[in-house]
């Protein structure tokens, strides 16, 4: 059975001190569930600290591929390892679409996350424009291709794969449920050509964009989908607790 995952993304919202705040007020009763919270860089210390001995994982939203070097104002694995971050989102369409992430600079950064022990969250989705072009599939297709080039069963098996269609993100318009399983479904199928029914069985995979309480019912009844990668929604300790309950609840049902 694959563990779900809850998994806020706070992009660029979030003091260092709010960022504390939202952990000594958020209740989490997720057993059983990875959540994750993936923060901005400056509050990943005390934040991974403060999450030290409780069920949350703290994850970073971006990293550099080296280890070290004169790559001006970038973070490399081994400093996010260093202060006992576990996970990192990787080519999110915010960092594809504003800060020329491309699919080899996503392929080298999964590859150096995993290579330090770092969970990675690949993300991938198509533009509105692409699916309005029934473009959809080729799309993520040819994105997971890129992202697991040289990675072995093994590695893809511990990597997190995010199926966010760029349209749904911060609009408030979610995919439907079914919309999403059945990319997902197809994102699975692509897995088990490039590997094996077994890795493809085994590799998680989430939807994003617009999740809130309100809908995550809806996605966590299909079974290809694993859990949520959550913007707006995971700002708030409340709403994200929920979502979290809702992923627990999931997997004692399944
Ligand atoms: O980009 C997202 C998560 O990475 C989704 O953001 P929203 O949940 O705010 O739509």
């Amino acid at each position: 059975m694959r563990k779900p995952v809850m998994a806020g993304n706070w992009k660029m919202y979030k003091t260092v001190e709010e960022a504390l705040t939202f952990l000594s007020s958020f209740k989490d009763s997720g057993e059983g569930v990875e959540t994750v919270l993936c923060a901005q860089y400056l509050s990943l210390p005390s934040l991974a600290k403060a999450a030290e001995g409780t069920r949350i994982n703290i994850g970073a939203q971006n990293l550099h591929w080296e280890q070290e070097g004169a790559y001006t104002g970038e973070i490399s694995p081994v400093m996010l390892k260093e202060i006992n971050v576990s996970h990192v989102i990787v080519g999110h369409s915010e960092r594809r679409t504003y800060f020329a992430e491309t699919d080899e600079s996503v392929n080298r950064k999964t590859k150096s996350a995993l290579d330090h022990g770092l969970v990675p969250i690949v993300c991938v989705g198509e533009t509105l424009e692409e699916r309005e072009r029934e473009q959809t599939q080729n799309v993520v297709r040819h994105q997971v291709v890129e992202a697991f080039k040289g990675l072995s069963s093994d590695e893809v098996v511990q990597t997190i794969l995010a199926y966010e269609p760029v349209w749904a993100i911060g609009t408030g318009k979610a995919s439907t449920a079914e919309d999403a399983g059945e990319v997902i479904r197809f994102i699975r199928k692509t897995v088990a050509d490039l590997y094996d029914q077994q890795v493809a069985n085994e590799v998680r995979i989430l939807y994003g964009g617009s999740v809130k309480p309100a809908n995550i019912e809806s996605f966590l009844a299909i079974p290809d989908i694993d859990g949520g990668l959550v913007g707006g929604a995971s700002l708030d300790p409340d709403s994200f607790a929920q979502l979290v309950d809702a992923a627990a609840r999931r997997r004692v049902s399944q």
